[in-house]
């Protein structure tokens, strides 16, 4: 199904200023609950909050709830119970200002770009007929397609093809823009482009929503995020506090990991473990050497295993550079340093103790 909002009878050019304060969310909802005929209860009792000018990650497997979610938002399906707006507006008044993208416009594939959008735009009678050219014009030039304008679709890349579907969602200046699943069948390269002009629009000031069944989509392109598990929410907030909540780790690897594990015990780093060739993994006890006869390769002491053993301990609020220059300054041979910081995945298996299932 395709639906693509239109603007009613905004200008065409910069987003409007709605007069209302910049801190007040995009999108709100409280208990918004979605249960369909069948009984099955698609979305439970929501609570969120989308602050403006944020690129939000509406993420979650396949059937968690995220379209119906995006139909509720948009007034094209009925919330059972709960209520929610859109920038703190009704919604026939939120509407216009908002652009959105659900499972893709049909596009007539011997048209050209220009032309599908000018049907499009027709289609909406709110809309200027005196501005359509410029109105059209911004749309295909915010989606880097006026060098595309008169090909016809059929020849779209299905990169340019779904930038011309968000080009369609932008015909206006919107202040939210909705997208669901935008990347969903496009190939790397589209899967690329789509995600460039989504951070080029927020760069812009216009909010963005995007559903999203791919955690490192979502963690590269999106600064705040919401992850849905079965209807229900498992936690929102913005990339970094998600993350926060599990241990930002250091990753040494060395071939003298007795003499790591030292260093970092006496720096106070809590949990400090070897890992890796030389040994299972699991808590080292400061004065624990890591076992295995040593064995000299030039000027190097070298144990079983080759590349040396990881010794890995949490960040504990220590500065990485303080970390490595006590190593090298202890004479601690480093052949890696990295600094580890979980994934959205780490944190939706800690929080749900599942692996995340994208058939769901
Ligand atoms: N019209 C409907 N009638 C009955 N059940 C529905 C309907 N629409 C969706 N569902 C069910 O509600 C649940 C949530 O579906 P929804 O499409 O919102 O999930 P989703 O996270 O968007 O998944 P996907 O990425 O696969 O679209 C699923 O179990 C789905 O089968």
């Amino acid at each position: 199904m395709t639906i693509v909002t239109h603007e009613a009878g905004a200008p065409s050019g910069a987003a409007p200023s709605s007069g209302r304060p910049a801190a007040e969310p995009a999108i709100v909802t409280r208990g918004l609950t979605k249960r369909f005929r069948g009984g099955q209860v698609a979305v439970d009792a929501l609570d969120l909050s989308v602050p403006r000018g944020s690129v939000f990650g509406f993420l979650g497997p396949n059937g968690s709830g995220k379209t119906t979610t995006i139909r509720m938002l948009l007034g094209l399906v009925a919330p059972t119970s709960g209520e929610h707006a859109l920038l703190g507006l009704p919604l026939a008044e939120a509407l216009p200002r908002v652009g959105a993208l659900v499972e893709g416009p049909a596009f007539y594939p011997y048209l050209s770009g220009e032309a599908n959008l000018r049907r499009f735009d027709a289609a909406d009678p709110t809309a200027p007929a005196a501005t359509v050219r410029r109105r059209v014009g911004e749309a295909l030039d915010r989606v880097g397609l006026t060098a595309a304008a008169g090909k016809r679709y059929r020849n779209y890349s299905l990169g340019m093809r779904q930038r011309l579907a968000i080009a369609a969602a932008l015909l206006g200046p919107r202040e939210l823009l909705i997208l669901d699943e935008p990347t969903n069948g496009l190939d790397p390269q589209g899967t690329r482009e789509v995600r460039t002009l989504v951070k080029e629009i927020a760069a812009e000031g216009t909010t963005v929503f995007v559903s999203s069944h791919l955690l490192a989509e979502v963690e590269q392109m999106c600064t705040h995020a919401a992850i849905m598990r079965a209807g229900r929410l498992v936690t929102q907030g913005t990339i970094a506090s998600l993350s926060g909540g599990q241990a930002v780790r250091v990753r040494i690897e060395t071939p003298d990991a007795a003499a790591a594990v030292a260093v970092l015990t006496a720096l106070g780093l809590p949990d400090v473990r070897t890992v890796g060739p030389a040994g299972p993994a699991g808590p080292v006890a400061p004065d624990v050497r890591t076992a295995g006869p040593a064995e000299e390769t030039g000027t190097e002491v070298t144990r079983p295993g080759g590349r040396g053993t990881e010794v890995t301990a949490e960040l504990g609020g220590h500065a990485p550079e303080r970390i490595n220059a006590a190593l090298v300054g202890e004479g601690v041979p480093v052949r890696g340093f990295t600094v580890v910081r979980p994934s959205l995945e780490d944190v939706f298996v800690g929080l749900t103790g599942e692996g995340f299932d994208v058939d769901g």
